[in-house]
């Protein structure tokens, strides 16, 4: 049974430690959304559970291979199709079909379009395809909503919430309330690293 789970653990950025003391597990179904003002360290923190940096201290249990990133960037090929696109990245994954992906984010009358030339909000929903075309179970997504508008956003909710039905995880960073059912807020300003408190009142000293 697929799990995530954190013990203890400190994310940082460069040296500089942003979060400390970082605790949760995450069971199959389940939601964590994670909240806190800008710059608090949530697109560290999951950066770090995706395994693109390493943790400064603690553990994760659960993630490696299980666990599939949407960042703010879409990572997409703009001189490929969008269907090209997907198709690359079940390459990538070692999945099969695309087809699900595309229905899933109303992306079937644009498969032949380059990806190069969709609205920044149809990209958007061309790098959120591309977390079911992983075939992952743990989706790590940072602020997946920018950009879609309501009718798009309703189409990710879902997408979540059958991902979370079929047993799957997901971790998002959103200032949206997705209504999704076994979701847990879990807002990281209350671990903010006390090393980087001290640091921002020394340089206060300077200014
Ligand atoms: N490349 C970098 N080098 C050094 N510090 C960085 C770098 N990127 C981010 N930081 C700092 O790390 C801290 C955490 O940033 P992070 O991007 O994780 O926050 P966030 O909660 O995702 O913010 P936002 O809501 O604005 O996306 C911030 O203080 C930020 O200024």
């Amino acid at each position: 049974m697929t799990m995530l789970e954190i013990r203890d653990l400190a994310v940082a950025r460069g040296a500089a430690c942003v979060l400390e003391g970082l605790a949760f597990t995450l069971a199959p179904g389940q939601a964590l959304i994670l909240r806190g003002p800008n710059g608090s360290g949530k697109t560290t923190l999951l950066r770090t559970l995706a395994g693109l940096q390493p943790p400064q201290a603690g553990e994760i249990l659960g993630g490696g291979e299980e666990i599939a990133y949407a960042g703010h960037s879409d990572g997409l090929k703009s001189m490929l199709t969008v269907a090209e696109n997907l198709t690359f990245w079940a390459e990538i994954y070692g999945t099969r079909g695309i087809d699900p992906a595309l229905a899933a984010f109303e992306l079937t009358p644009l498969r032949d379009r380059l990806a190069g030339t969709l609205s920044a909000g149809q990209k958007r929903r061309l790098g959120l395809a591309r977390m079911l075309v992983t075939g992952r179970p743990i989706w790590a997504m940072d602020e997946p909503t920018v950009s879609l508008d309501a009718a798009s956003v309703e189409l990710f909710a879902a997408t979540v919430r059958a991902h979370l039905g079929q047993g799957g995880l997901a971790v998002i960073a959103t200032h949206i309330d997705l209504g999704l059912p076994e979701a847990h807020v879990f807002d990281v300003s209350r671990f903010a690293a006390r090393a980087q408190s001290a640091a921002a009142t020394s340089d206060e000293a300077f200014l």
